[in-house]
């Protein structure tokens, strides 16, 4: 397999169902007892190229945005500048001063770490479904029967319904229990935050690129978002694995709260370099669907998190997407010359990743070549 991280060769979408038609949903991931053995699993060794070594540090700026929120012009146009370096390269940035409060972010992060303490069997009552991203999954084992992540991840829907919905409280209740409302509860809060701080990054990106202001703040107010939990157990060999392979995230905006166990790690300037955990600050990155709404101005980049042997990481992903039916174009106007990228809705691409095709570090090119060579098939169907 070519393993040049720019140029893997393309996953043609139908390895996906050859994977799981191997017999990939048999496997499940329990940490405790795989954790315990001499050597990892063959499915979870990736290839050689891809195996951590070591690395430097990420310049990513560290963007103020008190004064932003503020309204104060110098620290917007401090703020403004650093954005706009920081997506035009790499795609990440991290904020401080970001107004989500710190013991709400420190509760969820708690709350998470009450569930994959669950026993296994009661983690499994929250088991993901086929094609659907949300639930529990021990390693993706449902899904593929190689380069396995060593993770847990639980994943729900958030959409601020009308009439105040508790989408997540009602989802934590309904899969785990009443003992699991207060999670819900916490959850829900949290997701509320992140939800209002994706809004002011949409603005500060809007500035940043020249269009109007409000433009992206608008097409996401009705935003559909998906919050990912990880948890990246200890691991005996974590040289020989990944706790999640390399990727560009599918999504638009990716809002992350790691805790402060390094782990995360970006492909720049020809270099795995980690972004290091700073207490109370989030780590923002471009996914690829808001590469497309920046006609590829703002760059979805190439990222991977590892593991380590003695300590236990968690990380909580915030995922930023519109609502499914809404068309991904850029605005009118000038913004990066001819079309990179043809329209889309989130929808197609979302079921793109979760049925046809493993996000990797092509998805977007995957997705739109998949789509152009079906829209020809529907021409003759
Ligand atoms: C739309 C999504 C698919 C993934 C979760 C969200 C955004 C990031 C994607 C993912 C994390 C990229 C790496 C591979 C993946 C399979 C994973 O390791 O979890 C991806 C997620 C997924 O398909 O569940
Ligand atoms: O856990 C991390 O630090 C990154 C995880 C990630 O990139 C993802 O879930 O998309
Ligand atoms: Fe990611």
């Amino acid at each position: 397999m070519d393993c040049n991280p720019t140029s893997i060769l393309l996953r043609t979408p139908l390895d996906l169902n050859k994977e799981r038609d191997a017999g990939a949903g048999g496997f499940v991931f329990n940490s405790s007892v795989l954790g315990n053995q001499a050597s990892i699993p063959k499915a979870f060794i990736w290839p050689q190229c891809h195996r951590p070594a070591t690395i430097d540090e990420l310049d990513a700026p560290v963007v103020d945005l008190g004064g932003f929120l503020r309204c104060d012009e110098a620290s917007t146009a401090r703020a403004v500048e650093y954005v706009r370096a920081a997506c035009s390269t790499h795609g990440f940035f991290q904020v401080a001063n970001h107004g989500v409060d710190a013991s709400l972010a420190r509760e969820a992060m708690d709350c998470v770490d009450g569930f994959f303490k669950l026993p296994l069997c009661h983690k499994l009552r929250a088991r993901r479904k086929p094609g659907n991203v949300w639930g529990y999954t021990g390693a993706h084992a449902d899904r593929f029967s190689s380069e396995l992540p060593w993770k847990e991840t639980l994943s729900f829907g958030y959409r601020e319904a009308g009439g105040g919905d508790l989408v997540v409280v009602d989802y934590f209740a309904s899969i785990l229990g009443h003992d699991f409302e207060r999670t819900g509860l916490v959850l829900q809060k949290y997701c509320e935050a992140m939800k209002k701080l994706s809004l002011v990054i949409m603005e500060l990106l809007a500035i940043s690129l020249g269009v109007q202001r409000s433009h992206y703040r608008d097409f996401f107010e009705d935003s559909c978002s998906i919050m990912r939990c990880n948890y990246y157990p200890p691991c005996q060999e974590p040289e020989l694995t990944l706790g999640t392979g390399p990727h560009c995230d599918p999504t638009s905006l990716t809002i992350l709260q790691q805790d402060q166990v390094e782990g995360l790690e970006v492909f720049s300037a020809n270099k795995w370099r980690s972004v290091r955990p700073i207490r109370d600050a989030l780590v923002i990155n471009i996914g690829d669907t808001f590469m497309a709404l920046s006609n590829g101005r703002y760059k979805s980049c190439l990222h991977r998190a590892v593991v380590n042997r003695h300590r236990e990481r968690k990380s909580l992903a915030f995922f930023v997407c519109p609502r499914e039916d809404r068309t991904i174009r850029p605005p009118p106007g000038d913004l990066g010359g001819a079309r990179l990228y043809p329209d889309f809705t989130w929808a197609e691409f979302m079921q793109f990743t979760q049925r046809h095709y493993r996000s990797d570090t092509r998805t977007l090119h995957s997705f739109t070549d998949w789509l152009s060579s079906s829209n020809s098939l529907r021409q003759f169907t």
